[in-house]
């Protein structure tokens, strides 16, 4: 169970450029809930996602992983639990090592247990049959360099890595926004997959309402630093397409 519990985060507090992001905004995610978040330009969406990565510290309020609260804990403190995907495709990676390189960077990173680092054959094994699952043939191409791949193929790979460690939250921020339709539709499948079949909790920021309907059990519609609506799977498989639009009068 992750928390939120009465988060307020104002910036630049008693300047003349304050602005308050998020009011009072509660919200409890169950084990393998995987949360679509919409909502106008500057209603809070990323800076929610950005507090409970640890980017962002809250102004008031408690965050909670389970039984700990990680409310003031940095985000490098807290990458064991959370795992994120930015909007750019080469944030994620790094362009001028290789796919395995970046597979032993990132297992280091996270000390995964499921994957024993190393530079046997045994671990590049491991990854080689990690990425068949994601159908692109990316397995035959381990020593190729990360910069030649195209941004979906990235992200794809990325959200491979973050699913391999412990991580209890991935958190997709606007995912494909920087791919074409193609791509982007590719990194929602994978996605969807991978947060299925490793039961994660997870959370996705998206701009596009056709992927709110499509994907997730859950809705949350957010305005002006509020969470507005918010629909559990039932309601949300009800809610009709006119419906979500009118929301955005
Ligand atoms: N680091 C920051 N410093 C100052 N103001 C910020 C900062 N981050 C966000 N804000 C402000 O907080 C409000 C909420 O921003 P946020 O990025 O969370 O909205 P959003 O719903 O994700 O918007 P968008 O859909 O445009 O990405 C906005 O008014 C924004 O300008």
């Amino acid at each position: 169970m992750i928390s939120l519990s009465a988060i307020h985060k104002t910036f630049n507090k008693g300047e003349p450029n304050e602005v308050v992001a998020l009011r009072d905004v509660s919200l409890a995610l169950k084990p393998s809930e995987y949360l679509v978040v919409i909502g106008p330009n500057g209603s809070g969406k990323s800076t929610l996602l950005n507090v409970l990565a640890g980017s962002v510290l809250p102004s008031s309020g408690e965050i909670k992983i389970g039984a700990q609260n990680v409310t003031a804990l940095p985000e490098y403190n807290r990458s064991k639990w959370v795992a994120r995907i930015f909007q750019d495709p080469l944030k994620g990676t790094a362009p001028e090592l290789s796919i395995l390189d970046n597979f032993r960077l990132a297992a280091l990173r996270t000390s995964a247990k499921t994957l024993k680092v190393g530079t046997t054959n045994t671990f590049k094994d491991a990854v080689k049959t990690q990425i068949s699952q994601l159908g692109m043939g990316l397995e035959n191409k381990v020593n190729q360099q990360m910069g030649t791949l195209s941004g979906g193929q990235r992200q794809a790979l990325t959200l491979l890595m973050c699913v391999m460690d412990e991580a209890k939250i991935l958190l997709l921020d606007e995912p494909t926004a920087a791919l074409d339709p193609r791509s982007a539709e590719l990194v929602l499948q994978t996605a969807d997959k991978l947060i299925r079949e490793h039961q994660l909790t997870a959370l996705l920021i998206t701009h596009q309402l056709k992927d709110a309907f499509r994907f997730g059990n859950r809705l949350i519609f957010m305005r002006e630093g509020e969470i507005s609506k918010d629909l559990d799977a039932g309601e949300k498989g009800r809610l009709s397409e006119e419906e979500l639009y009118k929301w955005f009068m």
